[in-house]
């Protein structure tokens, strides 16, 4: 029985190297659709639903670990920007405020789905428009939910966070190997 990470983002498999762990990637291929008006724990944990699901169709046998990451802020979510002015848009309405990073993680074991939702606060330092163009013109926002990367040049935006550090760049990690151990 393997180990598989249902994901492309880089992130995600650079933290389960570094927690040790062997395992493969195989993407889900399937769109993030979610339907207007879900609340955004249900968004994060339906997504991550979708991938695990969709990668464990074509290997029962196996372990299937699917994420997904969102901001949200006042209650409205933030997926990936979809160009420029949107991460521009997106980073100005986060300037000096505090909002949510909620990871949803569905581990498919023995044809079971375990989910949770893990939840990080971060606060940002107001930005001055500039420094929110210069930012979005180094390409890194685009990737991301939120528009931005607190493990690259992101940090400096960043003033302070309530929670997993690791949950905000896509994986939470100690809270998921927790999981995978209770179904060992
Ligand atoms: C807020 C934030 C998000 N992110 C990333 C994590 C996720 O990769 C991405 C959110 O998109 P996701 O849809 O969660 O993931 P993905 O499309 O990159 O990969 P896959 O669906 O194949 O698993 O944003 C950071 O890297 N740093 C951050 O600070």
């Amino acid at each position: 029985m393997a180990l598989i990470l249902a994901s492309a983002s880089p992130r995600r498999r650079e933290l389960l190297e570094r927690a040790g762990l062997s395992f493969a990637c195989i993407p889900a291929r399937g769109e993030e659709i979610i339907q207007k008006g879900t609340r955004p724990e249900q968004a994060a944990l339906t997504l991550a639903q979708q991938k695990a699901l969709e990668v464990a169709k074509a290997r029962p046998l196996d372990t299937v670990i699917g994420a997904d990451t969102i901001v949200v802020l006042d209650g409205m979510i933030m997926g990936k920007p979809r160009d420029e002015a949107d991460a521009v848009r997106m980073l100005t309405l986060l300037s000096g405020r505090e909002h949510l990073v909620l990871t949803g993680v569905c581990v498919v074991n023995k044809g079971h789905a375990h989910s949770f939702v893990q939840q990080t606060k971060v606060k940002f330092y107001p930005l001055a428009p500039a420094k929110i163009r210069a930012y979005v013109r180094t390409g890194e926002p685009m990737d991301k939910a939120g528009a931005y990367g607190i493990q690259e040049k992101g940090m400096a935006l960043v003033e302070g966070i309530e929670g997993d550090f690791f949950n905000v760049m896509g994986l939470p990690i100690a809270r998921l190997l927790r999981l995978l151990e209770e179904l060992e």
